[in-house]
């Protein structure tokens, strides 16, 4: 019955979507997961070779996205590396009200998967003006404001060093001088008002988003190694004194495109 545990274990419909992955795809060996956000998912086919690619709502456990300019594919990539990357092209956000499981259940197959690196990107507003729309910021702590999590029980996870050094000394490798900042995960769907904004900013947070902190923790639970690069799609709202608006964000991921992509594989590659 639907109630059972293949059912309603997150872990179990895990291995449930990383047996369908690998079957489908006839994959031996996974390195590392990727979740390309807003504007990062133009940059998969740069990656490396394509191995095949999944549609996400013809897994077990994931949702087609329902967010314009969000792709919505699993595609399992040669990296030139010689290792094998699981992409993301989508995610389902906590904005959907869909529980925080199929927030993280992205990050939870790619470690059912056995891989020991996830890679994490979003698109998000930034509250330091000198980040003008398409800076991208390495994500070195976060402050998870949404009040949920995907852990239940004891499950004490540190997160001293959630987000691994050794990938942020590879990211100053590959791409020197990429600043990195703190990423407040806000519940949204609405953007912040501007005291909201100055609240942030006050509790130490230089980029604000909707995604991110739910999937890094349940990463560390994981025992993933973890990466996050955000790209500032706008000023957050009160930074400077125009209004947000969606065709900006998109324009601005589009625009940003073909740094990403190169960022991405070169890390990918490192
Ligand atoms: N919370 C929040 N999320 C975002 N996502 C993007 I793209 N821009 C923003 C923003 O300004 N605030």
């Amino acid at each position: 019955p639907m109630t059972s545990p293949e059912f309603t274990d997150p872990q179990a419909i895990a291995r449930n979507a990383a047996d369908a992955i690998r079957s489908r795809l006839s994959l031996t060996s996974v390195d590392m997961g990727l979740v390309l956000g807003s504007g990062w998912s133009a940059g998969v086919d740069r990656l490396g070779t394509t191995l095949g690619r999944i549609p996400l709502s013809e897994l077990p456990g994931f949702f087609a996205p329902v967010v314009a300019g969000h792709g919505g594919d699993l595609v399992a990539v040669a990296l030139p590396s010689g290792k094998t990357a699981v992409v993301l092209t989508g995610r389902t956000h906590f904005y959907e009200g869909r529980g925080v499981e199929p927030v993280v259940h992205g990050v939870r197959t790619v470690a059912a998967l056995g891989a020991t690196t996830m890679i994490l990107t979003n698109g998000c507003g930034g509250l330091d003006p000198s980040w003008g729309p398409g800076t991208i910021v390495a994500i070195r702590d976060h402050i998870n404001l949404t009040g949920a999590t995907p852990l239940r029980g004891a499950t004490f996870i540190d997160m001293s060093t959630a987000w691994t050094p050794r990938l942020l000394e590879v990211t100053e490798r590959v791409a020197p001088g990429t600043p990195t900042g703190v990423y407040a995960q806000f519940r949204g769907p609405q953007y912040e008002t501007p005291a909201e904004v100055r609240m942030a900013r006050t509790i130490g947070a230089d980029l604000v988003g909707m995604s991110t902190a739910l999937e890094a923790i349940a990463a560390r639970e994981a025992g993933l190694d973890l990466l996050g690069l955000s790209l500032v799609t706008n000023h957050a709202a009160g930074v400077t004194d125009a209004p947000l608006d969606h065709a900006e964000v998109i324009a601005a991921g589009k625009q940003a495109a073909p740094r990403l992509a190169s960022l991405l594989a070169d890390i990918t590659a490192a």
